[in-house]
């Protein structure tokens, strides 16, 4: 961000322009058409001074004309608008089209990346601000790739062609007309560096609103019950008035520049009008027509000159835009395959968890000298009082996160030497808070299968215990589970994800409280149906409810992040220690 804060125009921007190669062909299409176009829009101008020139001529020397003598210029101008409306629906079509596929490839890509990135990326960000980058700064692209772009090309071409055949014509007018022109340059320096950083002001507040926004609106309910409008009304106001503020600085900065422009123009105007004027008529300049010629060319050139001003502006918007989404491409994610990673192969016999530390980022240890053993045809439960480090536990398994220390290992190699893919293939994982997508109860089960066959899904929904109220919804799976599984009743929504997750097959089955918002019966049932399942793969069940893993193979108690006691139920029981207590105070002994 630092490097950027003085740079006047688009180094983010360029380095966007990487998506714009595969489409090359189709760009240079376009430019040349546009060329073409405004070679047409250019000629009937040459032609009214070969008008002018032919009349002043008749004039001087008292010579007649009939219309006849003027019919060639107006087949010409005609000829030209046709070539104009040709040259530029070309034009327009094929550079429009070339962007619109920019901007597919970027927003495909940019949310390709985005998936990459660690689970504490999306734990730090607010979600609304990526979203902004994901939707508003690439539309802002799109506006760039297609209108700003497109009009810069059309701009070039204009100026070009215009101090060409100007220069060609005349090359003393042309210079006149050139005289202010580093005034203009400097102009646009100093407008650019002064309204760039007040366009990444706001389209950073604008990532603000929409993180507020997007909280805001997911928990509406809790707001509502606690009468807290107001104060969230606030919040709001304050980051759009943060907003609001950086617009206004921007279009104050654009009021200044305006009129600037309009002085280059006026001076050139007014240079070549009365020094040319002069040099025509005292018969060292162009002919009348090549003047006339020449003061319709540069007219011409008013309008690319406040469209540059308004580019610029345009430019600065989409830096801005530009450089936050340089900013997600440039994040790589921590948790990655490593050059020499290579795919975990066999059945999955068994996960060893070694002397293994671990923090989140920039907080103290949540797991210290963690050692486990997980068979295939086992279940490992886990258990412990809230925040010991149950669930982080279960986020090393998935390689959410890398251990500090001590390492994790399946089938004997270190977990950090397999791909990712073919390890999380493998598992299954329920986790705390049950997620479901804007869809169908189908469509929710089926996300890590979605080829699984109707019959299957329903199988694995009654091995979840969620057969039957399945069948009771209004169009049974495919009823719409509303936002995030709103419709559903939170034991409901956890059925639904353990179905997901038994659908898959894993071999490696995680499930982090999964039945806790179940009820008790309905839970023996589940337990009932997994007992089933366990002999092909390996469970581990975290669980604050202790019948949850009563009948599990070995059980472990997590306290502050250390385990304090292992064994069966029974062993636990009677060992009296921590276990034993939560056991007396659940089951009322
Ligand atoms: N993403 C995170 N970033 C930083 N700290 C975290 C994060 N997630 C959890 N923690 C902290 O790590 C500790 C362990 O949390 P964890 O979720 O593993 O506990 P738990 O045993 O699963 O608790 P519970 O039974 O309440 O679900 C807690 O102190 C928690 O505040």
């Amino acid at each position: 961000m630092k490097d950027n804060d003085n740079s006047a125009l688009g180094r983010s921007l360029w380095r966007l322009v990487r998506f714009a190669r595969p489409h090359a062909r189709r760009i240079g299409i376009g430019l040349a058409a546009n060329a073409g176009a405004r070679f047409f829009d250019l000629l009937p101008m040459i032609v009214v001074g070969r008008v002018v020139d032919t009349v002043a001529g008749a004039l001087r020397e008292g010579q007649g004309l009939a219309g006849a003598d003027f019919a060639w210029a107006g087949l010409l101008v005609l000829g030209t608008f046709a070539g104009l409306a040709v040259f530029q629906s070309v034009s327009d079509y094929t550079l429009d089209s070339a962007a619109q596929r920019i901007r597919h490839d970027l927003r495909v890509d940019l949310y390709t990346h985005v998936q990459k990135l660690d689970v504490s990326y999306f734990e730090s960000r607010q979600t609304g601000d990526i979203m902004a980058v994901l939707a508003g700064d690439v539309d802002n692209l799109e506006r760039f790739f297609s209108d700003t772009s497109t009009s810069i090309v059309r701009l070039f071409i204009t100026f070009t062609g215009i101090y060409g055949i100007l220069f060609w014509m005349d090359y003393h007018l042309a210079l006149l007309l050139l005289a202010p022109m580093p005034i203009a340059i400097w102009a646009v320096r100093f407008f650019a560096t002064r309204v760039a950083p007040q366009y990444r002001k706001a389209r950073k507040a604008v990532g603000d609103i929409n993180a507020i926004l997007e909280n805001n609106l997911q928990g509406m309910n809790v707001i509502q019950a606690y009468s807290a409008q107001d104060h969230q009304t606030g919040r709001i106001r304050l980051r759009s008035e943060e907003y609001r503020d950086a617009a206004i600085r921007a279009s104050r900065e654009r009021a200044r520049f305006v009129p600037l422009l309009y002085g280059v123009a006026g001076l050139g105007y007014a240079l070549l009008i009365g020094g040319g004027g002069w040099m025509t008529f005292a018969g060292i300049g162009p002919s009348v027509g090549d003047f006339t010629t020449f003061v319709l060319l540069a007219m011409r050139l008013i309008l690319p000159l406040f469209v540059f001003g308004m580019l610029i502006n345009q430019i600065q918007q989409s830096e801005a835009s530009a450089l936050r989404i340089n900013e997600i491409f440039d994040t790589t994610p921590t948790v990655r395959d490593q050059a020499k990673a290579f795919p975990l192969d066999g059945e999955l016999q068994r996960v060893e968890v070694r002397d293994v530390c671990f923090a989140y980022p920039e907080r103290e240890k949540v797991l210290c000298g963690i050692n486990l053993c997980l068979e295939r045809g086992r279940v490992l439960g886990v258990v412990g009082p809230t925040g010991a480090g149950k669930s982080s536990l279960a986020k090393l398994m998935l390689r959410y996160y890398d251990p500090m220390d001590g390492e994790i290992l399946a089938n004997g190699r270190e977990l950090s030497s397999v791909t990712l893919d073919s390890w999380r293939g493998r598992i299954g994982y329920v986790s705390q808070e049950a997620y479901l997508f804007h869809g169908t109860v189908s469509e929710n089960i089926r996300l890590g299968s979605p080829l699984a066959s109707e019959d299957d899904v329903m199988r694995a929904a009654d091995m979840a215990g969620a057969g039957d109220f399945i069948a009771a919804l209004p169009q049974g799976y495919e009823t719409m589970v509303g936002d995030r599984g709103m419709k559903l009743s939170g034991g409901q929504r956890q059925r639904i994800s353990l179905a997901r997750a038994i659908l898959r097959d894993p071999e490696f089955l995680i499930l982090d409280e999964a039945t806790s918002s179940v009820d008790t019966r309905t839970e023996e049932v589940i337990q009932n149906n997994l007992k089933n399942l366990r002999a092909e793969r390996i469970t581990l069940a975290i669980a604050h409810r202790l019948s949850t893993v009563r009948h599990c193979d070995e059980i472990v108690v997590v306290v502050d992040g250390v385990i304090v006691e292992r064994g069966t139920h029974d062993e636990l029981v009677a060992a009296s220690g921590v276990y034993a207590g939560l056991w007396q105070v659940q089951s009322g002994e």
